[in-house]
């Protein structure tokens, strides 16, 4: 990752040390504390008071990879004074995603959707928005994922929508940007044309962080990108742009979102407005990782008590790549663990998992 950015910007010796110097703390040093003075710093003493001076291996990964990105930010210059401060070092991966061939394609089939009946028009909006997490940046980064899709392994389109029986506001709590972020748009864009929500909360990362998780900036880039389509994505593109000059979809960016910590631990005032929520939509690996707690549960423990703590209906749509997982019958797991692929963590199986 850290070669792939210095090929991708033309940082000076300053930034480029200081990404040698993360890489070398990541990998054999111990955790040292921030040395900027950024907004969250006084947020980040806090989630991070045990954790200097042990060894980076002894940290809960999910601890490990929320502090490497923010102290890959720091040493990028993102918070110092002088000339990267604020700019997003993966927007050049994100502006890539959304311009290859690949998304070109995806939201090119979405010319299809004006001709199919509404319960295959409701499926296929959200197979795309299952899949779409599949187009992960950080994830392609460390590992070989061919991308083969072998299917769901819990879950179905129907199992989804049955959670939306009256209308209210609708929250998702995005993950990928580009043709992720596009796909979602499109399920808001299918929630509102058919009265199933009332209003639309769509909530992202406040800052850059894992590779290619969208941010507001993102929003932004996906819908200008949309609107400057023909066809169909073209008049998604418009309806949601005008559902955001309404009001019926409100952007929010709560700094949680890049807390190194499982969703059972987050602050009152998230938690009161999930709590205001008929239905929240989780998408993506580290959502759902957050979200059941990041563990190595029983495959068969039952998908609504790891998500007890959260204080209304939700969804959870998700590409597995990596090991947390509940909520399957147990003999589909043994089958997959019977095919000796790495079905948990190569990103070839998917699912949706719902608590009304
Ligand atoms: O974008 P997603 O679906 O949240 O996936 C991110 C996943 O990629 C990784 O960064 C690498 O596999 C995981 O740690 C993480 O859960």
């Amino acid at each position: 990752m850290i070669e792939r950015l210095c090929a991708a910007h033309p940082f000076g010796p300053d930034v480029r040390e200081a990404l040698s110097a993360l890489l070398r703390e990541s990998t054999e040093g111990v955790v040292e504390p921030l040395e900027d003075d950024a907004p969250d710093h006084g947020v980040w003493a806090g989630w991070m008071a045990d954790q200097v001076g042990r060894p980076w291996a002894g940290a809960s990964f999910l601890w490990a990879e929320s502090y490497f990105f923010r102290k890959l930010l720091a040493a990028t210059g993102f918070f110092a004074p002088g000339p990267w401060r604020g700019v997003d070092p993966f927007a050049p991966m994100k502006r890539a995603e959304l311009h290859n061939a690949a998304t070109a394609e995806t939201l090119k089939a979405l010319d299809e959707l004006p001709h199919l009946s509404d319960p295959e028009r409701d499926a296929a909006v959200v197979q795309a928005a299952v899949w779409g997490n599949q187009a992960d940046l950080a994830f392609q980064l460390s590992t070989d994922a061919s991308g083969s899709t072998s299917g769901l392994v819990a879950g179905s389109p129907e199992e989804f929508w049955s959670l939306f029986d009256e209308p209210g506001p609708v929250h998702l709590v995005a993950d990928n940007s580009a043709g992720e972020l596009a796909a979602d748009l499109v399920v808001i864009d299918r929630l509102l044309t058919t009265g199933r929500a009332a209003r639309v909360v769509l909530h992202v990362k406040p800052g850059p962080y894992y590779v290619s998780d969208a941010t507001p900036t993102d929003v932004l880039v996906v819908l200008h990108h949309l609107c400057g389509l023909g066809g169909e994505a073209g008049q998604v593109g418009s309806r949601v742009e005008n559902a955001l000059r309404a009001g019926e979809i409100a952007v929010r960016a709560h700094p949680f979102f890049c807390a190194p910590f499982d969703f059972g631990a987050m602050p009152d005032d998230l938690r009161a407005e999930f709590a205001s929520a008929a239905v929240t939509i989780f998408k993506g690996d580290l959502n759902y990782r957050r979200l059941v707690g990041d563990r190595h549960w029983p495959v068969d423990r039952p998908f609504a008590d790891a998500v007890s703590h959260f204080p209304g209906p939700l969804a959870a749509l998700r590409v597995l790549k990596s090991e947390a997982v509940v909520g399957l019958e147990r003999a589909t797991a043994t089958s997959l663990d019977a095919g000796g692929q790495p079905w948990r963590t190569s990103g070839s199986h998917a699912l949706i998992q719902t608590r009304s």
